[in-house]
């Protein structure tokens, strides 16, 4: 891991509302970028590895406590036979949203499609392969708690104008 992608993202302030989970902490160079997300809106959050295949115990409480604890939405990010999300969500009511971690050996298509075939019954809400997808998992969190939240949707309202702006400015020389 480079000293960028191992450097910690401060939580702003306040009991976590959106719990970022992944398989390993080699899946923290791409699910980083969901923690940014949420941080750069204001939403407070909690990072941690829970694997379903290594620590399968660990996986159990955390989707069994993650409603009582007060969290709000589950982004799980995995890669290659990720089961991670879609277990998560067999064990929660809360929204879980999934990110197919890049895998070396099939480029993430492996993670997508076992995150993404979920039975009927059991939602996994599935972004896209690697950082656009942590990165949208976690904006896609935050229009999730802003649908009962005026002043979330302020700052979305926001992100969405900067944007434009950003874009219009561009200049192809
Ligand atoms: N897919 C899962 C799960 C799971 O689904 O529970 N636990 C770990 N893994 C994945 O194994 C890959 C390699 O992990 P290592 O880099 O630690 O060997 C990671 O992308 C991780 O998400």
């Amino acid at each position: 891991m480079s000293d960028a992608a191992a450097t910690p993202i401060a939580s702003p302030p306040g009991p976590p509302l959106v719990g970022v989970v992944m398989g390993s902490d080699s899946d923290w160079p791409t699910m980083r970028l969901a923690a940014e997300a949420l941080a750069s809106m204001g939403i407070a959050f909690e990072a941690k590895v829970v694997s379903a295949h290594r620590t399968p115990e660990a996986m159990v409480a955390y989707a069994n406590e993650a409603e009582g604890r007060g969290l709000e939405v589950i982004i799980a990010g995995a890669g290659g036979a990720a089961h991670l999300p879609g277990m998560i969500a067999s064990m929660t009511v809360l929204p879980v949203l999934g990110v197919p971690v890049q895998s070396k050996a099939l480029s993430g298509l492996d993670s997508l499609l076992s995150i993404v075939q979920m039975p009927g019954g059991v939602p996994v809400g599935t972004l896209a392969i690697g950082a656009a997808g942590a990165k949208n998992a976690g904006l896609l969190a935050v229009r999730i708690l802003g649908a009962s939240r005026p002043e979330l949707r302020e700052r979305l309202h926001a992100y969405r104008q900067s944007e434009a702006d950003r874009v219009r400015a561009q200049e192809l020389t």
